[in-house]
């Protein structure tokens, strides 16, 4: 345990991934007295961090691990060793969906967090505070206490922290240095806030003292996955309004402008699209469907599940309408996909729109063109020629990628706008008009281009909740 008289405080975080990896270096930005060592068993992602390329693309986190990187920030493969070096221990790993077994297709799988901390168990030879950074279900911090408490002794104890990450990709580095709150989650014996008030005092560094809350244990840990689910929750009611407001002749997003002005409701995240990605909504509101469940409440599992049940309706949806629109049939026809991350501003494409739409696209024969700005060429093969997405086969005969859109909206019959990357508002639609099959349509899975402009040049242009 740290005294006035420790030398310098050591972080360890073991997961080196998008939330460790750009979070663990703002620490080591903004408290030049901390050394912060993150580690990983995928010695090639610790190749990357410690290259001139890194794994994430993040604006703004070139810079921060840059000035830091061989100062007090380092990366790692060689995991027992830092872990028996530190103080504090963030475990930052993945936590996906199960894919089989018991709560396959709801429940987390907990396997990387539990070998971490079996792992953490097993080399330290001093004591520490193990923090939980990566999402779990309510109760995990029990799992890890059995663990770690089966392995203390009258020498060594270990304190166990759930400190949520709240971050966007995106706009990791600046939630990471504005953050709306810090969560710490603990015991309420006194060794739990002596170890909760260590890690605020990281914090401190830079988050000012009234942003940083303290709660219980499974307050922190449920939090987490009630914030995610609130916020996808947003998403899936415009959604649904969107499907309204096509049938209608309203416009989605005038009733959201008008709705978010209510300083109740607010105006963040009602923006209509073609359905949340990501890697952690879906995942984590399945989650919660599935503690609702062992906590045998049905109803409040449906509920939840509607969220997930109306993000596939609004892409299954979408599609209809392209197929709608070309005629009712997209057999041999060229499609210009525009972007394939699942948001902006990031190269991740984990549970991206793009995937499901294109899954369907390929199961209709049609060709797809796609372009993205930060998504390299192999991650996309990856994700397309998954079993559940299109045989190689298929892939090889239909797909086609892209350096530049104009090139992939050559010859095409639509554009299909999937991400809403800025520049996708910028082309030059009358260049790109120019070199398409005609009628040429646009459907705007993000509503951000301007639609009369398009018309205007003579394109057929649907865009998701507005009935033109
Ligand atoms: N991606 C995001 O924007 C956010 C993710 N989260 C949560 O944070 C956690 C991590 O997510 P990501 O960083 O996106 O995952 P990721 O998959 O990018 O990174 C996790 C890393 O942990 C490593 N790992 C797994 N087991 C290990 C072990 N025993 N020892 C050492 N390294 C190990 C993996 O090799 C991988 O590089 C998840 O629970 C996620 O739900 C929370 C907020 C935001
Ligand atoms: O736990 C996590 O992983 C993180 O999940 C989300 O962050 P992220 O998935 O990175 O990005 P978001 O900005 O939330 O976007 C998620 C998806 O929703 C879509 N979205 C977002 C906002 C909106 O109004 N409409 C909409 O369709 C985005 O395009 C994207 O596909 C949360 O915003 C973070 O607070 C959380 O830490």
């Amino acid at each position: 345990m740290l005294t006035a008289f420790s030398p310098k405080l050591k972080i360890c975080c073991i997961g080196a991934g998008y939330v460790g990896g750009p979070s663990c270096a703002v620490i080591a930005y903004k408290c030049p007295d901390i050394q912060v060592t993150i580690v990983d068993i995928n010695e090639q992602r610790i190749k990357e961090w410690n290259s001139d390329n890194l794994p994430v693309y993040e604006p703004g986190l070139d810079e921060i691990v840059f000035a830091c990187r061989g100062k007090n920030l380092f990366f790692s493969s060689d995991v027992d060793f830092h872990i028996n070096e530190a103080d504090l221990i963030f475990v930052s790993v993945n936590t996906p969906t199960k894919k089989s077994g018991l709560g396959a297709g709801f429940a987390s799988d907990l396997a990387y967090l539990e070998s971490a901390t079996r792992r953490i168990a097993k080399v330290a030879t001093s004591s520490k505070i193990v923090i939980e950074k990566s999402t779990v279900p309510c109760k995990t911090a029990e799992s890890m206490r059995a663990i770690l408490d089966a392995n203390s002794n009258d020498l060594i104890r270990f304190d166990i922290l759930s400190n949520p990450e709240f971050l966007a990709e995106g706009t990791a580095i600046n939630d990471l240095l504005h953050p709306d709150r810090v969560l710490i989650g603990s015991l309420t014996t006194p060794e739990g806030i002596r170890a909760r008030s260590v890690l605020a005092s990281v914090y401190e560094h830079w988050v000012p003292k009234e942003k940083i809350i303290t709660a219980n244990l499974w307050s922190s840990e449920l939090s987490k996955l009630a914030a995610n689910a609130l916020l996808a929750q947003r998403i899936s009611s415009i959604n649904s309004l969107s499907a309204i407001c096509e049938a209608t002749g309203a416009d989605v997003d005038e009733v959201a402008f008008a709705c978010g002005l209510d300083s109740r409701i607010g105006p963040k995240f009602l923006k209509a699209s073609v359905g949340f990605g990501g890697s952690c909504f879906q995942k984590d509101i399945l989650n919660l469907v599935y503690l609702s469940e062992s906590l045998n409440l049905p109803e409040v599992a449906a509920y939840w599940n509607q969220v997930v049940i109306m993000n596939e309706y609004q892409k299954e949806r979408f599609t209809s309408r392209i197929i709608k629109s070309l005629f009712n049939t997209i057999t041999n026809k060229n499609l210009a996909i525009f972007g394939f991350a699942f948001k902006k501003n990031t190269g991740d494409t984990r549970e991206s729109a793009a995937i499901t739409l294109i899954k369907y696209f390929l199961r209709e024969n049609a060709n797809v063109r796609i372009y993205d700005p930060k998504v390299p060429k192999e991650q996309i093969v990856r994700d397309l020629t998954d079993p559940e997405v299109a045989s190689v086969e298929k892939f090889n005969q239909r797909v086609q990628m892209f350096d530049c859109p104009y090139e992939a909206a050559k010859g095409t019959d639509a554009i299909v706008i999937v991400t809403e990357w800025d520049e996708f508002k910028v082309l030059d639609y009358q260049k790109i008009y120019g070199e398409m099959n005609k009628p040429a349509f646009v459907f705007d899975g993000r509503s951000i281009v301007d639609y009369n402009v398009l018309k205007k040049i003579g394109f057929k242009v649907s865009v998701v909740g507005k009935a033109i």
